[in-house]
């Protein structure tokens, strides 16, 4: 089934200063990466597809692709993720509206797609970039073609595109926009001028991918989960939805919790009314930056509440006690950085996603990082012990990713705990 995308259905578009545009005789043509297949004479031609489908780059490149999962024309950040596994999880995680997602390992599409990967009822992201789509899907839990499923879900994805050569260019230069077509009428300088007159920073995205009015999960991991599953007290949980994957609440209910979930602009004095054990600001995509609304929220909670933040809220909770945000030139995106935990003197490999970072010197006193990012020193995790505060910048509940990190539920768990017996 084809469906139009007519306008970025998943952010809204900010338009940027027509300063910033070059001259369009700066583009230049990437030539196309899948050659036409020749056939032997005497053998049945196969009906390959052509490419039919171009990336425009603002940077003035253009690489042709062959299109799958929805058609039309649409625009987006284009970042690279470095997960061996778990494309599924990636398409469904909130924190990925507005961006256009590039696989950079080449084989993706072989185990389809099924119904327990979902990390949210909805896939947010612009688009989809791999080397390969699988021409077979074989999985026990398949129940659709990764194509079908994005068809269904109106996403855009290209394949037979040089994904390496994309991947070194961004690492190079930078997160870079983009705008992907399958539209022969749209010119190459159309669809870079597009790409010129669009903006990721500075908009709330977050608006886009909250839940609508407040929830209880009850939900857990399956029992493989579960790498400690003692009766726990039962604390009550209100869980921020600025994009949460489900994971994470999965994971908080095996630990024992009562989750209660909220919008993003959920009053605080409703939150506090409910008199929770404990507050968890959830990831969520886009600029930190462009919410200061969730950042006074969290003002409005600190000290109140033991608190936790995972990326999004974790960026949040270092604006909210003063510290700074920034863009990172490509972000991580990934099942494979590793992270020094400090409290914990081990070295964690985790999963992450997020092009912003909280500047640790940028902090008050009494704020401990708590987690260094061994990629490029970046603040991974913080604490102030006084206030009952704990963020991550990354992914404890994985999905996909490694699992090293899930002990820190039970850390906040046992915050929760240490308060309630103090109080
Ligand atoms: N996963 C997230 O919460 C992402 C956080 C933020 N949107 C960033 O890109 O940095």
């Amino acid at each position: 089934m084809v469906f139009a995308i007519t306008n970025p259905s998943n952010c809204p578009i900010a338009p940027k200063p027509p300063t910033k545009a070059k001259p369009l005789k700066s583009l230049l043509t990437v030539k196309c990466f899948a050659s036409p297949h020749s056939v032997a004479s005497g053998v049945v031609e196969r009906p390959w597809k052509t490419s039919d489908a171009r990336l425009v780059l603002e940077d003035g490149s253009v690489w042709k692709a062959k299109s799958f999962g929805a058609r039309g024309t649409q625009v987006g950040e284009v970042v690279f993720n470095t997960s061996l596994t778990g494309y599924q999880e990636i398409l469904t995680d909130p924190s990925y509206a507005g961006q256009f997602v590039l696989m950079t390992n080449p084989h993706i599409g072989n185990t389809g797609v099924n119904f327990d990967d979902e990390e949210s009822n909805q896939c947010f992201l612009a688009g989809l970039v791999i080397r390969s789509l699988s021409i077979s899907t074989s999985n026990w839990r398949c129940t659709e073609t990764l194509g079908d499923y994005l068809s269904e879900r109106n996403i855009m994805g290209i394949y037979d595109v040089d994904t390496r050569a994309i991947t070194r260019r961004l690492r190079q230069d930078g997160s870079l926009i983009g705008v992907l077509s399958t539209e022969e009428s749209k010119t190459d300088e159309e669809l870079l001028e597009m790409s010129r007159l669009w903006d990721i920073v500075g908009v709330d995205l977050i608006s886009g991918v909250s839940c609508t009015a407040p929830y209880e999960w009850v939900d857990k991991t399956k029992p493989e989960w579960d790498f400690n599953s003692n009766e726990r007290e039962i604390y009550h949980v209100v869980a921020y939805d600025f994009g949460i994957k489900h994971n994470i609440l999965r994971r908080l209910a095996s630990y024992g919790c009562k989750i209660t979930v909220v919008p993003s602009k959920w009053p605080a004095l409703e939150t506090l009314k409910m008199k929770p054990d404990g507050v968890l600001f959830s990831n969520g995509p886009g600029d930190p930056s462009a919410v200061p609304y969730a950042v006074e929220t969290v003002k409005e909670i600190l000290g109140k509440a033991p608190v936790f933040g995972i990326c999004m809220g974790h960026q949040l909770l270092g604006q909210a006690l003063g510290g700074k945000t920034f863009k990172m030139k490509f972000g991580h995106h990934g099942g494979n950085h590793p992270v020094r935990n400090i409290m914990g003197s081990r070295v964690e490999i985790s999963a992450q996603n997020h092009n912003y970072a909280v500047d640790p010197a940028s902090l008050p006193e009494g704020v401990e990082v708590t987690h260094i990012n061994l990629n490029d020193g970046s603040c991974a995790g913080l604490a102030y012990p006084q206030l009952n505060i704990m963020s991550l910048q990354y992914h404890p509940e994985a999905s996909p990713g490694p699992h090293d990190s899930d002990t820190v539920f039970g850390e906040f768990v046992e915050l929760m705990k240490r308060a309630k017996q103090k109080a």
